[in-house]
């Protein structure tokens, strides 16, 4: 897919030509400079904006034909969104916090579920608080647990760990790791870290709107030379 931003001279082009399949059951780590187009391709990838030209599928549906409502609706259901401000309603428990992805989608609220999730996160003891009496670790955590609850087919996380001390991003991207392989989610995330990039089964390199490279398996030391090769981070 391609994006371009704004028109004639002040046109912006932030995807040329990006392919990319994610596969089911994979954590995927999207890496680049600054301005290489991360951001973008993530949003398109999620149905939050659509590509200039190109095509997106979620499975069987064609993410990037459908309207407005469709994909908002499209999004509610099948994709779960973690970004680096938690985003969390500070009125709301955690537990109605998680819930209300579910309250959007109009499906009701099924508390054996809303356990499991909070339990799978660490939370299960913190379900009644509100996220200002958690840490912000702790916070992103349920970020995750909402953004799980609809049980949606990938999970989209903009600089999950942006704003936390090592030991608390860990802990996310340890949380990561296990939806990916105890509970089949799909994830891409968008880093600076290599530490983070490395929790991944591949990191995918854009430089420039373009693909520039991918590494499976990465260690953190070689996913900090690429970054060093495609110039600053
Ligand atoms: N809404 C917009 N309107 C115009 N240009 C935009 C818009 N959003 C992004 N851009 C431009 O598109 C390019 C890619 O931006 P994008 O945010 O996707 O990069 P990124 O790799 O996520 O950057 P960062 O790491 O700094 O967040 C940049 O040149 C940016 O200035």
């Amino acid at each position: 897919m391609s994006k371009t931003y704004g028109t004639k001279k002040n046109a912006v082009r932030a995807l040329d030509a990006v392919s990319m399949e994610l596969r089911r059951g994979t954590f995927t780590a999207l890496m680049g400079p600054s301005g290489s187009g991360k951001s973008t391709f993530l949003n398109c990838a999620a149905g939050l904006d659509v590509p200039t030209s190109g095509s997106v599928w979620l499975g069987e549906t064609e993410l990037s034909r459908l309207g407005e409502v469709e994909r908002t609706e499209l999004r509610r259901e099948r994709i779960g969104f973690v970004f680096q401000a938690y985003n969390l309603l500070g009125s709301l428990t955690v537990e109605e916090n998680v819930a209300l992805p579910l309250r959007f989608a109009d499906r009701g609220t099924d508390h054996a579920s809303l356990r499991r999730v909070l339990t799978a996160v660490g939370l299960g003891e913190h379900a009644g608080r509100r996220p200002s009496e958690l840490s912000g670790g702790q916070q992103q955590r349920v970020a995750i647990a909402r953004a799980l609850i609809t049980r949606p087919d990938a999970v989209v996380a903009d600089e999950p760990t942006g704003a936390l001390d090592s030991r608390s991003g860990r802990r996310v991207l340890e949380l990561l790791r296990h939806i990916v392989d105890d509970m089949g989610q799909t994830v891409l995330m968008v880093t600076h870290d290599p530490v983070a990039a490395s929790y991944a089964d591949s990191v995918v390199f854009l430089s420039d709107g373009r693909l520039a490279g991918e590494l499976p398996r990465p260690t953190p030391e070689q996913v900090a030379t690429r970054m060093t090769h495609l110039g600053e981070w």
